[in-house]
């Protein structure tokens, strides 16, 4: 895992080592790290499993020597814990079934839309339902197996949202953690959902509650007056600052923003090396050394709005803006959640849009798009960073996207130009980005030539400003911001407001939305 994307399961500890002792420090998350793959001769082995979760919070694990609870990635796994490339991982598992009605089903086509501004239509399911709380307990039940009296307990994203109540009946005393890493959504959507009020009451089992964005931090504070019927305090949550609070009876829930981000020197480093330049180089002369590589990276997932900068792209060579002899786009798209059909329907239509542009615009050996449907090794995808004039960050909504920050951090030379999405939560600190709307074509279009047309100085101005801010701001700082507000409490918002006086107008002069 780490730095290279494979290991061998009989290489390292094997998979059937014990792990001693009990931790002190647990992370809780719906994937390990890595993935168990059953290869066709019958062994296995683990491979790093997709997604900015992971990429965050694997080297966070690693430097503080924790456990991880989580799910490794298969049907019907019943694993022992394990050491795997020296990280203690504690395997739950989850029958077909259950990743057909819990992962698919409730946390895939039910809670991701409805918290992506409902950009596909949720699907609210009984069945699903039961199988997520049925999948929450066990998670509960095996962090209470692996945690020590007293421990620290860092439960993540919206997968595991009941988690936080269910461990604290098993284990009052724990320290117990919550951070969601998607949007949280107003109140006019959430209200949809038909299990509503046990996710927030699940939520607030939890000593202190992070989002990335304060918006998302005070709709849960709203929500937690209207629906628990619990005092909050009012007033604006800052960003690492400026905690909210939630009574809960005797105890204290805060609530806070702590935007994720990325290990952003290590990655510094490892673009400056010399084979990563050389491959940056070599990627150029594979696509026929164009004048300018527009690149996106993403997971295969409706919310990126792959399917907008493909539209963008098209309108723009059709009006001779964009010049195909001297312009390529390269998409590289991980699989994901591959059974959802909202993600099989994508699919199709984003591999149509390829095959348009190419259809009209390519010659032969010189496709216009070029587009990878398959996982990318890790150094591959740095080198690609180093190689790209224009990195593409289009979502309609995404909480953080940790991609826009790993261009930035790879771009030691100043090069390049960051084109992004002014529905991610990124977008909040980065500023000096070309900024466009998702849902004005002619916004990303505008922002699209403009980005490719940026004189040289103003470039390497915008990109030292935005280094600036991705170097120190990195994963270690919102870790330690998370893990001190919660070891410590941090500071309370003035008074507390009771549920029966919050009225929609609380709601509007305190929250301002995710962004
Ligand atoms: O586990 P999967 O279903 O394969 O999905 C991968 C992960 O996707 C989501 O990532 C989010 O977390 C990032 C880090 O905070 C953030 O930058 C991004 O905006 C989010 O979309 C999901 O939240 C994870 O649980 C998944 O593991
Ligand atoms: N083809 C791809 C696409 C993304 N990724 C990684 O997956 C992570 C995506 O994180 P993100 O925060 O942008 O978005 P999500 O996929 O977590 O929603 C980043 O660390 C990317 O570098 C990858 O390794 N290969």
């Amino acid at each position: 895992m780490a730095a290279s994307s494979e290991s061998s399961a009989s290489s390292s500890r094997s998979t059937s080592d014990p792990v001693s002792g009990q931790a002190d420090f647990v992370v809780v998350a719906n994937r390990l790290p890595v993935d168990l793959e059953r290869l066709p001769d019958g062994t296995t082995r683990w491979k790093r499993s997709p997604g900015g979760l992971v990429t965050a919070l694997e080297p966070i694990l690693r430097r503080n020597k924790g456990a991880w609870v989580g799910w490794a990635g298969v049907a019907d796994a019943e694993l022992d814990p394990v050491v795997e490339d020296d990280l203690e991982l504690y395997p739950v598992p989850l029958s077909a079934a259950e990743i057909a009605d819990y992962y698919e089903g409730f946390s895939n086509a039910t809670l991701w839309p409805l918290y992506h501004d409902v950009i596909v239509k949720p699907e609210y399911n009984r069945d699903w339902w039961n199988a997520y709380v049925e999948v929450n307990r066990r998670f509960a039940e095996a962090t209470s197996k692996a945690a020590a009296h007293g421990a620290t307990v860092w439960i993540q994203d919206y997968q595991l949202q009941l988690v936080p109540k269910m461990l604290r009946m098993l284990r009052p005393d724990l320290t117990i953690g919550f951070f969601l890493h998607i949007p949280f959504p107003p109140v006019e959507l959430f209200m949809q959902m038909p299990w509503r009020t046990e996710i927030i009451e699940g939520l607030l089992g939890a000593d202190l509650i992070g989002f990335h964005l304060p918006g998302g931090a005070q709709n849960f504070l709203y929500l937690a007056r209207k629906l628990a019927g619990q005092q909050t305090s009012r007033g604006n949550v800052g960003v690492r600052s400026k905690l909210g609070v939630v009574q809960v009876g005797f105890r204290t829930v805060r609530v806070g923003a702590f935007p994720i981000s990325i290990d952003s020197g290590q990655l510094d480093e490892q673009s400056r090396s010399k084979s990563i330049r050389d491959r940056a180089k070599k990627i150029r002369k594979e696509l026929g050394n164009p004048k300018h590589i527009m690149l996106g990276v993403d997971r295969l997932d409706y919310t990126k709005g792959i399917d907008v900068r493909l539209a963008a792209l098209h309108e723009l060579l059709d009006e001779h803006r964009i010049d195909p002899a001297d312009t390529v786009m390269v998409q590289l798209a991980t699989p994901s959640r591959e059974r959802v059909d909202s993600y099989v329907q994508m699919r199709d239509d984003i591999e149509r849009k390829v095959s348009r542009i190419n259809g009209e615009y390519s010659e032969v050996g010189r496709p216009v798009v070029h587009y990878l449907h398959r996982p990318i090794p890790r150094e591959e995808l740095i080198a690609f960073f180093v190689a790209a004039d224009v990195m593409l960050v289009t979502p309609l909504r995404d909480g953080m996207n940790l991609v826009a920050k790993e261009y930035v951090a790879c771009r030691s030379d100043l090069g390049g130009a960051l084109l992004l999405s002014e529905f991610t939560g990124a977008a909040a600190e980065l500023r000096q980005a070309f900024l466009c709307n998702p849902h004005d074509l002619d916004s990303v279009k505008d922002a699209m030539e403009q980005a490719l047309g940026q004189p040289k100085e103003d470039g390497r101005r915008h990109m030292r400003a935005l280094r600036r801010q991705v170097l120190a701001h990195d994963v270690d700082r919102w870790a330690r911001s998370f893990l001190d507000a919660l070891a410590h409490g941090g500071a309370a918002g003035p008074a507390l407001i009771a549920p029966a006086e919050a009225s929609e107008s609380d709601y509007n002069e305190d929250a301002t939305g995710e962004n």
